[in-house]
């Protein structure tokens, strides 16, 4: 198994009205090339925060992330900036669509490479999560799973290898969760590195490996391998 990306002795504390709340204390993960990657955990375990740590959107107090290899602390924002749209697709737990642009314009937008490929690709893209036909209507003329889907598109726009999802099923029916995890697995055939949090044990069930989050520290739980 090929390591897409590493979490090595991760530490995030925040200080809350004086008092200090260690959320992520010497967190160690290694997240495989062709797996699904659950991290779970009770309510303010510190997934989301954990999973905006390995996304590059939070930085780290104590620790590093490496993405191929590379050892990302230290880096300017723009070479970040960089690494985070071309390797790291992430699917916000509240979509995060710009409302005034349509649904193909929300997945073009992060778009870094050929000039004029990237309307096509988007296309192709909302047809594989099954929206063609909403392309040019906008996020509020969706429903929640269609705008999941749209955010999905959106993420995978620069082919990513790696593809951060926080929650994705929380607002979505058993059919529309189902086409959502169909859609994770293929990514995951595809040779891609896929990291979920969730609370839904059906998630957590399809997954190659699962992390729980504990007191700030992280427990491997099981591995399909
Ligand atoms: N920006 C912030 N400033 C201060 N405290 C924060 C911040 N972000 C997170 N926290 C604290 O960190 C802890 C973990 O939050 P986090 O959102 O990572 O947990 P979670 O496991 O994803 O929770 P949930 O399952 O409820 O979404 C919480 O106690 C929260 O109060």
């Amino acid at each position: 198994m090929s390591v897409l990306l590493q979490a090595e002795g991760v530490g995030k504390s925040y200080s809350l009205r004086g008092e200090r709340v260690d959320v992520l204390n010497d967190v160690e993960l290694a997240v495989g090339a062709g797996q699904i990657t659950a991290l779970v955990g009770h309510s303010g375990s510190g997934k989301t925060t954990l999973l905006h740590i390995l996304g590059l959107l939070t930085e780290p107090d104590r620790g590093r992330v490496l993405v191929d290899g590379t050892d990302m602390s230290g880096l300017a924002d723009g070479a970040l900036a960089d690494v985070r749209r071309s390797r790291i697709g992430f699917v916000f737990q509240s979509y995060n669509l710009l409302p005034q642009h349509s649904a193909l314009r929300n997945v073009v937008l992060p778009y870094v490479g050929r000039r004029g490929q990237g309307e096509d690709r988007a296309q192709r893209l909302l047809q594989r999560v099954g929206l063609s036909a909403r392309a040019r209507h906008a996020p509020g003329e969706l429903s929640g799973g269609e705008q999941q889907r749209v955010a999905l598109a959106r993420a995978l726009i620069n082919d990513p290898p790696v593809v951060l999802a926080d929650e994705p099923t929380g607002n979505l029916d058993e059919a529309s969760e189902k086409v959502l995890l169909g859609l994770f697995r293929e990514l995951a055939d595809e040779g891609r590195a896929v990291v979920l949090v969730t609370h839904n044990t059906t998630v957590s069930a399809i997954a190659d490996v699962v992390h729980r989050l504990d007191s700030g520290v992280l427990v491997t739980e099981g591995s399909a391998a």
